[in-house]
C-alpha cells in the first residue's frame, strides 16, 4: 500500500485537492481474488443460488424468498454463528422458504455515522479498506463454504470487483435506487437484483430502476486489474421491487395492489420483496413480525405478486451504538438498525412455513 500525502504535494493555489488529504493505492480486486479464490464447489453452489432466486423472481419456483440477517456486518464471529443458526432454518424449510442470509458490508447513511465494514473495519476511524475487503471476502468464503447463499447492498461501485462473484442476490438501496452510478452498476451485476423505493416512500424511482438496469449501459468503472475501464452492460432481467415503506408503511394489501398496477402499466414482471424493516416496522424492530405475518396473511388470500421477505435479525434483539470502545459492544447485537433476535426469527419463520407450505405450491400452474 504507498499513500501520497496530496496537501504536501499541492502548493498554496492548485486547483487540485483542495479538500484531499491523502490517497492511497489498494490491493487490486485480481489480487485480492488470488490470495482468497473461490473453491470450484461454492462456484458451483452460486451459480444454483443465483438460478434458484432468480426461479423465484419469474414464478418458476414456488418458494417465498426470505434475506434474513443482521442490519451490518461489524462482528465476524457473531456474523458466523448467526450463519450456522440460519443454516439450520435454511434447510428446515427448503420445500416452503429459500433462506438467504443478508451479509451486509457497506452502509448508506442518512448523514454521517459508521459505513460498514469495509470502509472501517476497526470501527476506530482508522479506515484500514483494505483489510476490511480482505475480511469481507474471507467471510464471505466461509458462509458460503456452509451452504447459505448470500444477499447484500451493492452500494460502492467499485467493491463488486473484489466481493460481488460471492453474492447470490443484491439490493440497490433507497437512497440510491434514483442514482444513475447504481443502475448501471446494477445493469451488469450478475446476480438478481431488488430495487428499493425512495425513502420518502415514492415507488416511481425503484420502477424507473427497474427498467434502467435492464438495459445496456456504457460507463466507467474499474476492471480487474484496478484500471479504469470502460464497461459495456447488457442489462440485468432479473430486477425487482423491494417495498420499504417511508413516510408511511406499503407492504398493506393496498400498497401491494398499486405496486402490481404500476409494475403492469410498465409492462414488468408482478415480482414484490417486502422488506419488514424500515419504514414498514417504523423503524420498530418489534413490529418486523407483524409485517412478516401480514404477507403471509396476504399470500394465503391469494396475493400471487409477494416473492419475498426481508428481515433485520440478529443472535439478539435492539441495537447499539457504533462508537462505544470495542469492548463494550455486546455480543450478537446490531451497531446499526435495531434488530429482531435469532429465536423470533425462527419463530417467524416457522410459522410462514407452515401457513404458506400448500398455497405456495398452488401458486405455479
Ligand atoms: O439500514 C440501515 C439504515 O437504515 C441506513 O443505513 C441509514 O441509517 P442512518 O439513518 O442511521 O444513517
Ligand atoms: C439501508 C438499508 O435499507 P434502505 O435502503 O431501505 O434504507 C438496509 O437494508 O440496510
Amino acid at each position: 500500500m504507498s499513500e501520497i500525502n496530496t496537501q504536501s504535494a499541492s502548493p498554496r493555489g492548485s486547483l487540485n485537492d483542495i479538500h484531499v488529504n491523502a490517497e492511497e493505492v489498494l490491493i487490486t480486486p485480481q489480487q485480492l481474488r488470488d490470495e482468497l479464490p473461490l473453491p470450484d464447489k461454492s462456484r458451483e453452489f452460486i451459480i444454483n443460488a443465483r438460478q434458484d432466486i432468480a426461479n423465484i423472481i419469474h414464478k418458476k419456483d414456488h418458494r417465498l424468498l426470505v434475506i434474513s440477517g443482521p442490519c451490518s456486518i461489524h462482528d465476524v464471529d457473531a456474523a458466523k454463528e448467526y450463519a450456522r443458526q440460519l443454516k439450520e432454518l435454511h434447510e428446515l424449510h427448503k420445500d416452503t422458504l429459500y433462506i438467504v442470509m443478508r451479509v451486509y458490508f457497506e452502509k448508506p447513511r442518512t448523514t454521517v455515522g459508521w459505513k460498514g465494514l469495509i470502509n472501517d473495519p476497526q470501527m476506530d476511524g482508522s479506515f484500514d479498506v483494505e483489510s476490511g475487503l480482505r475480511t469481507a471476502r474471507e467471510l464471505l468464503l466461509y458462509l458460503t463454504e456452509l451452504g447459505l447463499p448470500l444477499a447484500t447492498e451493492a452500494l460502492d461501485p467499485i467493491s463488486p470487483q473484489y466481493l460481488a462473484e460471492l453474492f447470490s442476490w443484491s439490493a440497490i438501496g433507497a437512497r440510491t435506487t434514483e442514482s444513475q452510478t447504481h443502475r448501471e452498476m446494477a445493469s451488469g451485476l450478475s446476480m438478481p437484483i431488488g430495487f428499493k423505493n425512495g425513502t420518502n416512500g415514492s415507488l416511481d424511482v425503484a420502477i424507473n430502476a427497474m427498467q434502467s438496469a435492464a438495459s445496456s449501459h456504457r460507463f466507467m468503472g474499474i476492471n480487474r486489474q484496478g484500471q479504469v475501464a470502460l464497461i459495456k452492460t447488457s442489462g440485468n432481467p432479473d430486477g425487482h421491487v423491494i417495498l420499504r415503506g417511508g413516510k408511511k408503511p406499503n407492504y398493506e394489501e393496498e400498497s401491494i395492489k398499486l405496486c402490481e398496477q404500476q409494475l403492469a402499466e410498465h409492462h414488468l414482471e408482478p415480482g414484490i420483496v417486502v422488506d419488514c424493516s424500515h419504514g414498514n416496522s417504523k423503524k420498530d424492530y418489534r413490529r418486523q413480525p407483524l409485517v412478516a405475518e401480514n404477507v403471509f396473511g396476504q399470500i394465503v388470500q391469494g396475493n400471487q405478486s409477494i416473492i419475498g421477505i426481508m428481515l433485520e435479525s440478529h443472535l439478539s434483539e435492539g441495537n447499539q451504538s457504533a462508537n462505544l470502545p470495542k469492548n463494550e459492544l455486546k455480543y450478537g447485537v446490531s451497531v446499526t438498525d435495531a434488530c429482531i433476535d435469532f429465536a423470533s426469527t425462527a419463530n417467524l419463520l416457522a410459522k410462514g412455513a407452515e401457513q404458506l407450505s400448500q398455497v405456495l405450491k398452488s401458486r405455479i400452474a
